[in-house]
């Protein structure tokens, strides 16, 4: 049967043991079924989706602190505390249930470098302003509305990383206008492949400059009328 463990080695990814028995954990209790008795497709599709996704396009080591705004179930932003230890992780989701969720996952994983809070990202970015190294998120908004809602929260000169689909091609053209209020530059785009045949790309967008004060508007006001 696959494992996890399997599974990384067939794309070449780096790991410790410690690091898989966490991972091991969170699909168990991502699938709500212990993994001895998860079906075979159901595994190979959960750790391509939420693991390898995640992991494959990353060259460098990832340090400092990092907010996953809209993490859901915990991705990309607890898969990114597992394998990057030197990280500090804070998953937001303004969901009780996700809150929920997240709270549970990281006790039982025993993870220190994670913590979470429930809030919209547009209250949180606008109180936590310049605070952190990287801002992340996948399957949250279009790229104009995430521009708006998460650079706020990041340091001048940190990165935002967002987990994309082929769509990123339109998304780019639609977000100039909302990269240019919110003072972000494009700095590289890694398109990748998973061995399901899915096209991906990670968007790195790096900060110039403090964003104006009147970003992020308030809460919904992005998603109604996005920056265009
Ligand atoms: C489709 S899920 C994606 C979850 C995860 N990032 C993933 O890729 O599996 C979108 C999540 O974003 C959260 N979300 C959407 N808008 C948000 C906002 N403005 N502030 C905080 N969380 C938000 C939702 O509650 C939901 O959990």
């Amino acid at each position: 049967m696959d494992s996890v463990k399997n599974i990384l080695l067939e794309y070449g990814l780096r790991f410790q043991e410690p690091q898989i028995e966490k991972v091991d954990k969170y699909i168990e209790e991502l699938l709500g079924v212990p993994y001895n008795l998860t079906a075979h497709r159901d595994l190979d599709s959960a750790v391509h989706k939420n693991v390898v996704e995640i992991l494959l396009p990353l060259k460098e080591e990832l340090k400092g602190t990092l907010l996953d705004v809209g993490s859901g179930n915990g991705v990309p932003g607890l898969i990114l505390a597992i394998f990057f230890s030197k990280l500090k992780v804070v998953l937001l989701d303004s969901r009780e249930k996700s809150v929920n969720f997240l709270r549970g996952v990281i006790e039982k994983l025993d993870l220190e470098n994670v913590s979470v809070v429930k809030e919209r990202a547009e209250n949180f970015s606008r109180e936590r302003r310049e605070e952190f190294d990287y801002v992340t998120a996948r399957a949250v908004a279009r790229l104009n509305v995430l521009v708006e809602i998460c650079t706020p929260a990041l340091k001048t000169g940190g990165k935002l990383l967002f987990y994309k689909g082929p769509s990123y091609i339109e998304e780019l053209k639609e977000a100039q206008r909302a990269m240019k209020e919110l003072k972000v530059e494009l700095e590289e785009v890694r398109e990748y492949s998973l061995k399901t045949g899915e096209r991906r790309a990670l968007l790195i967008l790096r900060k110039y400059e403090s964003s104006p004060e009147k970003y992020p508007r308030r809460v919904g006001v992005p998603f109604k009328r996005p920056l265009l």
